[in-house]
């Protein structure tokens, strides 16, 4: 499936042109089937995305959020994607989202995930919305090069839900929707930002192996045409 180019000037024109196709895709949810489920994803690329997108005006009251990945770390460090969800996201109007997150103080992250798993086992099928991010070696979600699970995860007949993932890029173990969760969203997003993740983005649509950038199996076999929206 050949991937969409959505070019933006600026940082403040693409957070607020991809604030605008997400309201309208979560609006439209609402309007056809009552609710809407939006899943996200962490880093440092999404914040002005968010501040924009919890602006919008959408009945937030109807909308579950969830996170594409999530670090094994409590919602209350830096590194905690829920922590910048609920700190740029679910703010204001926005505050009446529902957020379902995917970290649980477990003992183990596999714990957490499968607490996470049966939290999120009636969202997401499919998602209405997916925004993805790409790491500068080519990961997307928690599905790292070198990753522990990473066939498993990249795996079409891996079931969806939310699984575990340990690499050496990865800093702390991780919490990831499986591939066959995330790649039928209705809107699949793909949010980079910066020459240099341009750059990875053209190495990934080159000729190589997934495992070497995840991003890849995306970009090759998700089912909804995967949306790319940029800026320098
Ligand atoms: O580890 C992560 O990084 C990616 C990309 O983050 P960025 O800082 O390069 O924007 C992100 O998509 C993922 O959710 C996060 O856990």
């Amino acid at each position: 499936m050949t991937a969409t180019m959505h070019v933006f000037d600026s940082s403040a024109a693409l957070a607020e042109g991809l604030a605008g196709a997400v309201a309208s895709a979560l609006s439209a949810a609402i309007a056809t089937r009552g609710q809407a489920c939006i899943a996200v994803s962490g880093g440092s690329t999404p914040k002005a995305f968010f501040k924009a997108l919890s602006r919008k005006p959408i009945e937030w009251s109807k909308v579950v959020v969830t996170l594409v990945d999530e670090r094994f770390v409590a919602p209350d460090s830096d590194r905690s994607n829920e922590k910048l969800v609920r700190d740029n996201l679910l703010v204001d109007a926005a505050a009446a989202a529902k957020l379902e997150p995917l970290y649980y103080p477990a003992p183990t992250a596999e714990a957490a995930a499968a607490v996470a798993a049966r939290q999120t086992a009636s969202i997401g099928r499919p998602f209405d919305v997916a925004v993805l991010g790409m790491g500068s070696d080519g990961h997307t979600a928690s599905f790292f090069p070198g990753g522990s699970r990473l066939a498993e995860a990249l795996d079409p007949a891996t079931p969806r839900g939310v699984m575990t993932m340990e690499a050496e890029g990865a800093g702390e173990p991780r919490l990831t929707f499986t591939f066959s969760s995330l790649e039928d969203a209705r809107l699949l997003v793909l949010h980079i930002e910066g020459n240099g993740k341009k750059e990875v983005l053209a190495k990934a649509e080159a000729p190589g192996d997934e495992a070497e950038m995840p991003i890849r199996a995306m970009l090759r076999r998700a089912s909804s045409p995967l949306q790319v929206y940029w800026a320098p």
